[in-house]
């Protein structure tokens, strides 16, 4: 199991590298939930994670990116993905208001069929039975997406309090029976990990509860992104 954290600028860039997190999200963290991090700016993080490569060349990073809550057209959604992967971002996450949108899927699907790894991001406020979970995730991996994972709007309140762990555990499982990459995310603090982690998802996403005041507007600190790197070390 990973940790993946969101990050917002170079220097938060360089504290996950050198906490040894190897899922890293771009992600503007100052307002929404999904928003996208300026592309100046995630091709600066980018630059930074290549130079860590080329010093690191055995460590198996992923950077993963989000395009927006939102968006305002077909081909803006396009814009956003293409100009992500043109400056080397791995894998792409959508928010459920854009891939459970009928007028979004043939641009979505063009994507996949490139082979692009998307992630469909799973609003918890919609995760509120195993029949809906089993649906969905059959019909993403039926589109050949590569990751599903649940992250909350909301973040006053963890995703443990918003979703049951008999629940997520369900959600899990069933997307890891689809081979789909599987994340849990969602105002998580520390306090979370191990429950979550027993859950056996593919990663946990960490953002508010690794910030300063637990706000994920403010900066990350070092010292709660090592607690966290040295429990997945202790798990895994
Ligand atoms: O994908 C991970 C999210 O950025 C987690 O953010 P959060 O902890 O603020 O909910």
């Amino acid at each position: 199991m990973q940790v993946l954290v969101s990050v917002n600028s170079v220097p938060e860039a360089e504290m996950v590298l050198s906490a040894d997190v190897r899922l890293i999200d771009l992600k503007e963290t100052s307002h929404g939930a999904l928003a996208a991090l300026d592309l100046n700016l995630s091709k600066s993080i980018i630059h930074e994670v290549s130079l860590y490569r080329q010093q690191h060349p055995h460590a198996d990073i992923i950077v993963s990116a989000t395009i927006g809550d939102d968006c305002a057209s077909v081909q803006v959604l396009r814009e956003l993905i293409q100009s992500r992967l043109d400056i080397g971002v791995n894998v792409i996450k959508l928010p459920q208001t854009i891939w459970a949108d009928a007028a979004y899927a043939p641009v979505i699907k063009e994507f996949l069929f490139r082979q692009v790894k998307l992630i469909a991001v799973l609003s918890a406020d919609h995760v509120s039975g195993k029949e809906t979970i089993d649906r969905i995730l059959h019909e993403l991996a039926n589109t050949a997406y590569w990751g599903v994972m649940v992250d909350t709007t909301q973040k006053a309140k963890p995703l443990t309090a918003l979703i049951s762990l008999n629940l997520l555990d369900f959600f899990v499982k069933a997307a890891k029976s689809l081979k789909l990459y599987v994340g849990l995310a969602g105002g998580l603090q520390l306090e979370q990990f191990d429950q979550l982690a027993d859950l056996s998802p593919d990663y946990l996403g960490f953002r508010s509860g690794l910030c300063v005041n637990q706000r994920r507007e403010q900066p990350l600190l070092a010292e709660k992104i090592h607690l966290v790197t040295s429990k997945v070390s202790a798990f895994c």
